[in-house]
């Protein structure tokens, strides 16, 4: 199929560094679709109750700082915008104090509902368009065209990201690797919205596979699903 004739859909899925942002972004760019990263939503929700001083226990407290801030994410693939309340945050989202809190301030059901409707709503704006995130596909677009998960080997996924962090001291990496492990356990576990695959999402294992592998595959589904020869 031509790859700019895409439309519809494709949500990719799965725990953290599985490659989902950088696939995610590729396969948009091939698509000629919008991207959508919903984890810097909820990371730019985080950004807003820190600055909001809340406990991370109070669930209210929490829903009243995100409800209150202005949260703006782009949908290009070409350029990450992620702003709140007007200031640039897309460094800050991806620093350590937030990705620590990020687990607890998304696991509050009534933010989870604020930041749906968002999405929902920016995806409906666009006629094709790549979605990454934990519940893309069984919540937020359950008759999505295309749906994917994503997985890799756990101590694949910690090398990854550290890589990308630029850490190679062993201690460190350990440090990643159990950071990895909680928030998995964490976003799993939780009751609103799980991290799990949809009963007809296609699992992709990332760990022998290099990022272009992966695009390949990826664009291979999306191509199938919409039903044209490759
Ligand atoms: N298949 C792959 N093989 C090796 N490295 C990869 C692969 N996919 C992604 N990466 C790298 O792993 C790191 C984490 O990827 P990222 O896309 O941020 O994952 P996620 O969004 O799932 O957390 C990045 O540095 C990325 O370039
Ligand atoms: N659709 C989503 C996306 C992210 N989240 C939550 C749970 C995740 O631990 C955090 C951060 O997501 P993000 O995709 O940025 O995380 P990684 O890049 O995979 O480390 O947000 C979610 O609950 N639902």
């Amino acid at each position: 199929m031509s790859e700019f004739g895409f439309r519809g859909q494709v949500t990719l899925d799965g725990p953290s560094g599985t490659g989902k942002s950088s696939v995610a972004r590729a396969v948009a760019t091939r698509l000629g679709a919008d991207y959508l990263d919903t984890g810097a939503m909820y990371r730019a929700a985080t950004v807003a109750v820190l600055d909001a001083g809340v406990d991370l226990d109070d669930a209210d407290g929490i829903t009243r700082a995100v409800a209150a801030a202005d949260i703006r994410i782009g949908t290009s693939a070409a350029a990450e915008l992620v702003l709140v309340d007007g200031v640039d945050v897309a460094e800050r989202i991806r620093g350590a104090e937030v990705t620590r809190a990020v687990s607890p301030v998304s696991a509050v059901p009534a933010v989870r509902r604020l930041l749906v409707d968002r999405q929902r709503a920016l995806v409906a704006a666009a006629d094709a368009v790549v979605v990454e995130g934990r519940d893309i596909g069984t919540v937020v677009l359950p008759d999505a065209t295309c749906k994917i998960y994503l997985t890799a080997a756990p101590e694949v996924r910690a090398e990854r990201r550290a890589g990308q962090l630029g850490v190679s001291d062993p201690a460190r990496i350990a440090q990643i690797a159990a950071d990895l492990r909680r928030r998995d356990e964490y976003d799993s576990s939780r009751a609103d919205s799980p991290l799990r695959p949809a009963e007809d999402a296609i699992v992709v294992d990332s760990t022998g596979l290099d990022r272009e592998a992966v695009v390949e595959r990826v664009l291979d589904l999306a191509g199938t699903a919409v039903g044209d020869p490759a």
